[in-house]
């Protein structure tokens, strides 16, 4: 993502993402050659206007969309250009998620949420769906359905479903949004101690909070990336 060349220790990247959407006459380029990587240990914020291509390239990099072009690789593996079924499997070993529209499953309670995140983990899961549970504070709520909460215990759910396989990657999409100061603190901080443990943590975030703890921010605009205060970081692999 910066001049720097990737190095080992990287942990997400994307090399020159473009995403070509057509929908009837209407073309648009929402992702226009964006390379970025984020190092194990490192968040990174992603900011930039409405429609930039913010969740496009989330999309992208958690595998739940295909880029026209580039390449995504997390924690070693190529996860772009493959069929649904392989970026899913990868995605669930390799990645958590936290989106907008919530990660979680609507029939199932959040405790059982919290296990099926589990199910691609090898071996154990470095924390029970209780300890879990506990650490977002909604140790009481694990038999609710998600439709039974409140919006910062379903935020809490999110993100406990989004750490249950203890991912590598953390990609998250305003993860602050509309939240109360508490839970808005609570999810930041888990952010962060992911990082610390070794993951690479991605926000795509309007949020200021989330932009002070992160270690670099990037710009995204009109489907390109730049390191604020830096360069075009299309330019890092070449
Ligand atoms: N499924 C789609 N079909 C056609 N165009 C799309 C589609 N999804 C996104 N776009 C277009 O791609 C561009 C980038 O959209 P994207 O949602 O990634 O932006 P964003 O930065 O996340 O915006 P916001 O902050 O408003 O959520 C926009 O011009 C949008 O209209």
């Amino acid at each position: 993502m910066t001049a720097v060349p990737s190095t080992d220790d990287d942990v997400l990247t994307a090399r020159e993402l473009y995403r070509f959407y057509r929908a009837g006459e209407e073309e648009t380029l929402a992702l226009r050659g964006v390379s970025l990587r984020v190092g194990r240990g490192e968040t990174v914020a992603v900011v930039g206007p409405s429609g930039a291509g913010k969740s496009t390239l989330l999309a992208c990099l958690a595998g739940l969309d295909e880029p026209s072009g580039g390449e995504v690789r997390v924690d070693g593996v190529r996860i772009s250009h493959r069929p649904e079924t392989e970026r899913a499997r990868l995605r669930a070993r390799h990645v958590g998620v936290l989106l907008q529209t919530r990660n979680l499953l609507p029939h199932l309670s959040v405790r059982d949420n919290i296990r099926m995140a589990q199910h691609a983990v090898r071996g154990r899961p470095a924390m029970t769906a209780e300890a879990l549970l506990e650490q977002v504070g909604i140790e009481r709520r694990g038999r609710a359905l998600p439709r039974q909460l409140s919006g910062g215990e379903l935020a809490r759910a999110g993100l406990a479903v989004a750490l249950a396989n203890s991912p590598a990657v953390l990609l998250a999409d305003e993860p602050t949004g509309e939240l109360d100061g508490d839970t808005e603190q609570l999810v930041l901080r888990m952010l962060r101690d992911r990082a610390a443990d070794g993951s690479a943590v991605l926000i795509v975030t309007h949020s200021a909070e989330a932009v002070r703890i992160a270690d670099r921010v990037v710009a995204l605009d009109d489907g390109r990336a730049r390191e604020k205060g830096g360069r075009e970081t299309g330019h890092a692999f070449r």
